[in-house]
């Protein structure tokens, strides 16, 4: 016999977390169904284990940097006791108790559509009136000849280790393979990175990619650019990598940051009326609308594949369902690496921009040159801001920062590019003197418009 709920939410990562939590509060009757653990990716094998292991060596690089204190050092055993800790020791029973306890239904099992409004997970039917779809992506590996002989990890077995390797090999100089070469470099491991394309982070301007290569070169990362891994091998211990340039690269470990796809293959979306776009992606409209009280959230929609966006699309979902719908905009949405120093983009490259045959207008400061804050922050500064501005408009449509703490201060830009705020107001605004926020004034200042 079936059982019959207002809303299914199909996984339970940060997506589905967030419309589930505001549905239940809603007081809709809602059941969760997760086939691993509740929170996700993000909770257990990707944000929250990372940017727990980058906090040590990030915080021994700023006592390194400050003037007149010394003495810290990384320790990785209790770096990792608290990542355990940090990730819940891969154990989500006070989640499920959590959910319990609010009248949600928790199946621990995997969902399978087999018809609108109609779900099986394991030996349960479940009919419900909504179903969200938030099951988020997995990693892909490209398809190398001689994988299956090497150790080859993805971010899963690299933000669960429990001992780490001397040597490691990264492919893929995207976000994970920037900030996993971040993390092992400054724990003293020995790391090659090896990316295909000619800059790293090659989807933001290009200059981001400059330096972010000068910063990770300087904590000892070799870098080998516009390379692919072509073959793969073992040799006695070694994990050997033969990269389409000749050469190769031996390491206890090979790690995988080479993109991810949305989790959708052989779930019967379509069942439910879903259509699945190129990338193998559900295709949604900007209340995250997949079909007849059909909705798709997070990852699994392709659309900006972070936490952040996961979490907005699952309040724009619920409200949707819950009768207040407001239309999704992803402008301005901020793209944070955590490198050291750490990287931030909102808006559009200038390379987006002319393919939308924007007039614009761009500017960079080195912040040193500009501002107090850097050096009042660390000695030997670093610091860069990028705007980009629409020149006939007037407003700022992009903006990159690299820096301490650029993960934070990226925000004006990323508000201003949403609010469509005018330059004029901009160069209004009055930021604390001594920080990071008075670049944009003096950015905005050499901007020609
Ligand atoms: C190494 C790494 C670091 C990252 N760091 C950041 C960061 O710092 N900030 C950031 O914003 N983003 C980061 N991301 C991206 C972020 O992890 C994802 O964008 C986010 O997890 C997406 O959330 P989601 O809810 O869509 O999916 P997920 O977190 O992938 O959750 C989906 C859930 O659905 C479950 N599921 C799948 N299929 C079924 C099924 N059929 N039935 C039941 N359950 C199912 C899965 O088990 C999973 O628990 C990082 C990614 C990686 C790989
Ligand atoms: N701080 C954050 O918000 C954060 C951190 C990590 C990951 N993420 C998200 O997780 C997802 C996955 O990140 P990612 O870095 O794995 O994916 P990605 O798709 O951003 O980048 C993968 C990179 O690997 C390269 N590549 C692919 N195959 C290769 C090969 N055979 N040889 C060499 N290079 C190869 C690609 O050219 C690409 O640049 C992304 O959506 C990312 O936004 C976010």
């Amino acid at each position: 016999m079936s059982e019959h709920f207002d809303v299914a939410v199909l996984g339970m990562g940060p997506g589905g977390e967030v419309a589930a939590s505001r549905l239940i509060k809603a007081g809709k009757k809602v059941a969760v169904m997760e086939r691993e653990l509740i929170g996700g990716e993000c909770a257990y094998w990707a944000c929250i284990p990372s940017k727990t292991v980058l906090r040590p060596a990030e915080a021994r690089a700023e006592v390194r940097k400050a003037a007149g204190v010394s003495g810290a050092e990384v320790d990785w055993d209790a770096t990792r006791e608290y990542r355990d800790y940090m990730i819940r020791n891969l154990d989500d029973s006070a989640q499920v108790a959590g959910y319990d306890r609010q009248g949600a239904t928790v199946i621990k099992d995997e969902a399978y559509v087999t018809g609108p409004g109609r779900i099986q997970a394991g030996d349960r039917e479940i009919t419900a009136e909504h179903i969200i779809i938030a099951t988020g992506s997995e990693p892909v590996i490209p398809p190398i000849e001689g994988i299956e002989e090497i150790t080859a990890w993805t971010n899963r077995e690299t933000y669960t280790t429990h001992d780490l390797p001397q040597r490691a090999v990264i492919v893929g100089g995207s976000a994970v393979g920037v900030e996993t070469a971040t993390f092992l470099a400054h724990f003293g491991l020995q790391v090659t990175l090896v990316h295909r394309g000619d800059l790293l982070l090659n989807r933001e301007d290009p200059r981001v990619g400059e330096l972010v290569h000068d910063y990770l070169a300087q904590t000892g990362v070799d870098i080998r650019l516009s390379t692919s891994a072509a073959k793969a091998r073992r040799d006695g211990e070694d994990s050997v990598i033969e990269l389409d340039d000749g050469t190769e690269v031996a390491a206890d470990v090979v790690i995988f940051g080479t993109g991810r796809k949305p989790r959708t293959q052989g779930l019967g979306f379509e069942h439910a009326g879903a259509q699945l776009g190129e990338h193998g992606q559900v295709l949604i409209d900007e209340h995250a609308r997949a079909g007849e009280n059909l909705w798709a959230i997070g990852d699994v929609t392709g659309v900006m594949p972070f936490t952040h966006v996961a979490k907005y699309q699952g309040r724009i979902a619920a409200d949707a369902i819950l009768g207040r719908a407001h239309a999704a905009t992803y402008d301005g949405i901020p793209r944070v690496v955590f490198g050291d120093p750490e990287i931030a983009a909102a808006g559009l490259t200038q390379q987006q921009a002319a393919q939308r045959g924007i007039r614009t207008t761009a500017t960079e400061l080195d912040l040193s040159n500009a501002i107090a804050r850097p050096w009042t922050y660390e000695q030997d500064p670093r610091g860069h801001l990028g705007l980009l501005a629409d020149a006939e408009r007037k407003v700022l449509i992009g903006a990159w920062a690299i820096g301490p703490q650029a993960g934070e201060w990226i925000h004006q830009a990323s508000l201003a590019i949403r609010a469509q705020l005018s330059l004029q107001t901009l160069l209004d605004q009055v930021a604390q003197f001594p920080t990071y926020h008075e670049a944009y004034q003096a950015a905005l200042e050499q901007l020609e418009v």
